[in-house]
């Protein structure tokens, strides 16, 4: 049975998380692992709402750490389905960093996490198509894509 085409409005998801003295690296500001959990936490939010199976991180990658994160900061993470293919799904996560002093927010990451898609028996399944209305919608389906044919590529050469 086909499943049935969603948007990427439906699975998107926007978290804000306080940052702790428990959070920082030696020099004081956030480590970089931690930023990393964040993104790897919401990624899988994202991905089961849609697939509304277990899904799992199959590669984070184009991580840019832009700018450091300070503790006290809370930090805002964006994430949405770009592209689906048969089991695996291109979330884009952005992150700013909001001082809770001033209200300014910084863009301080990008990633793209690429998850898979588990049936009971934990091999890769079938994800519901994506629903694409906009034009970037369209755009970004197209980008990711390109990006997931650039790692089976990258794989291939492992
Ligand atoms: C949220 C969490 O913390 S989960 C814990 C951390 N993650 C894990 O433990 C996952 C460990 N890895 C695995 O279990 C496996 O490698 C899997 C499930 C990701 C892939 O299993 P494989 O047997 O390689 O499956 P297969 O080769 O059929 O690929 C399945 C899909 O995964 C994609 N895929 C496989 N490896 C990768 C990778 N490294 N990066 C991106 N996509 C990948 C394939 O392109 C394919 O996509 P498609 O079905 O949309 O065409």
């Amino acid at each position: 049975m086909s499943l049935k085409p969603k948007s990427a409005d439906e699975s998107k998801a926007e978290m804000t998380v306080r940052m702790f003295p428990s959070d920082a690296n030696p020099a004081g500001n956030v480590f970089g692992g931690e930023i990393l959990r964040q993104i790897d936490l919401i990624a899988g939010l994202v991905a089961q709402r849609h697939c509304k199976r277990n899904a799992v991180t199959a590669s984070i990658d184009r991580v840019n750490f832009l700018k450091p994160v300070m503790v006290g900061n809370a930090l805002i993470l964006n994430a949405r389905l770009n592209y689906v293919s048969r089991s695996s799904m291109e979330i884009e996560i952005h992150v700013e960093a909001e001082n809770l002093f001033t209200g300014v927010k910084t863009l301080t990451n990008t990633a793209y996490v690429t998850s898979v898609a588990l049936d009971e028996n934990g091999r890769p399944t079938d994800v519901p198509p994506l629903l694409l209305v906009t034009d970037d919608e369209k755009k970004r389906f197209a980008e990711g894509e390109q990006r997931m044919l650039q790692r089976k590529r990258e794989r291939k050469q492992h």
